[in-house]
């Protein structure tokens, strides 16, 4: 087992560090775990948010362990420069086009949530995010017009094959769930989401036990906070995805549990917390590790088919949650280090 764990900015390395005791603490037989520099860090130690060794670590092991990058002193910097290249570099080189962002309320934990404890209670969603495509990678820049003002654009597109391929990944998802598979889009307005619901209908042909909805961005946004127990698996792109997910997270109790895996054709995967690295709490040791255990339950799930070992992980942290460890995130007082201890002695 060769992971490699990229820590990061801000909050990164203090929530991977934990998220690195769990795994130790399972006593997986030949676990070796390879550091890499990726974000700020790596762009002032090898003037390179994603350097050529971290990618190459990156393609030596079966997985990735990732933290957050991010650090508001470089937003000043070229765009390619700047720490989250590190992130986008990683999904868009290693072909990790698909990611999975489950939403779960914790059974007798309903008052972690914003909403009110009955609606969340029905809560166990899956967002199917397409991760290497949209507005993200398209062409962008600030151009001058010819009356002299500055314009910003950034291009949005998706070609049929990267919606198919994803739809299918969605499909299947739902196919192991509940059968049902919801598609966000903004096809009333935007001739690439009009694509995008044409495809994902063909692709339904091949899943004819799934039950396939769609639904409007803004709608969806509304629903997440209405109702979110009608959803199952919801798939959308690149941008609704991300936004939607930080969403799903208060619908469930905070930023701070949410997991995510990203993943390759095959067994290859990153996995981070949803969050970023969090400037305003960084180095205090305040950080709720938990979404970052939780994505290394997701990696030995997905890249090892250690299924045992990723419940006993979600198991110890809804556990340590229910003996009332919980961090500033959720209203409580427990540090970073502290919910790492409380989690691993759940185990
Ligand atoms: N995948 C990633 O690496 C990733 C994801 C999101 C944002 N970012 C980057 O992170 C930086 C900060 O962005 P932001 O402030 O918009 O989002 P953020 O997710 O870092 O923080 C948003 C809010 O949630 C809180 N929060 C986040 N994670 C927490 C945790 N584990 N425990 C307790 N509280 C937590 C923060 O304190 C902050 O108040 C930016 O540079 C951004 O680009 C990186
Ligand atoms: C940091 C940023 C590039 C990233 C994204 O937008 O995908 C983050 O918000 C996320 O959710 O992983
Ligand atoms: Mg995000």
């Amino acid at each position: 087992m060769r992971i490699a764990v990229f820590a990061g900015d801000g909050i990164g390395p203090e929530v991977t560090q934990q998220a690195v005791r769990v795994l130790e603490a399972l006593a997986l037989p030949g676990l070796e775990l390879v550091e890499g520099d990726v974000g700020a860090a790596a762009y002032r130690k090898h003037g390179h948010p994603l350097p050529a060794e971290t990618l190459a670590i990156a393609r030596s092991c079966d997985a990735i362990l990732f933290g957050a990058v991010g650090d508001f002193d470089c937003d000043g910097l070229e765009r390619h420069l700047r720490p989250e290249q590190a992130i986008l570099g990683l999904r868009k080189e290693l072909g990790l086009f698909a990611n999975l962002r489950p939403a779960t309320v914790f059974k007798g934990l309903e008052d972690l949530t914003t909403l009110r404890p009955e609606v969340a209670a029905k809560i166990d969603l899956l967002i199917v995010r397409e991760l290497n495509g949209d507005v993200y990678f398209g062409e962008k820049g600030v151009r001058i017009l010819e009356d002299g003002r500055r314009q910003g654009y950034d291009i949005m597109s998706y070609a049929e094959d990267e919606v198919r391929r994803i739809a299918r990944t969605a499909f299947t998802a739902a196919m192991g769930r509940h059968k049902r598979l919801c598609s966000v889009d903004k096809a009333n307005v935007l001739e690439t989401s009009q694509l995008w619901r044409d495809v994902v209908i063909e692709v339904s042909a091949e899943f004819p036990e799934v039950h396939l909805s769609h639904m409007y961005v803004d709608n969806a946004a509304m629903q997440l906070v209405k109702n979110p127990g009608q959803f199952d698996v919801i798939v959308t792109g690149n941008l609704f995805g991300d936004i939607l997910s930080d969403q799903a997270s208060m619908c469930v109790g905070s930023i701070g549990l949410l997991a995510s895996a990203s993943l390759a054709e095959g067994t290859y995967g990153l996995y981070e917390p949803i969050h970023g690295s969090a400037p305003d709490i960084a180095g205090k040791g305040l950080a709720n590790p938990m979404a970052t255990i939780l994505s290394a339950a997701m990696l030995l799930r997905h890249s090892y088919q250690m299924e045992a070992e990723a419940s006993r992980i979600e198991a110890a942290v809804s556990k340590a949650l229910a003996q009332g460890v919980r961090g500033g995130d959720l209203g409580g007082t427990a540090g970073t280090r502290e919910i790492g201890d409380a989690v691993v002695a759940a185990l």
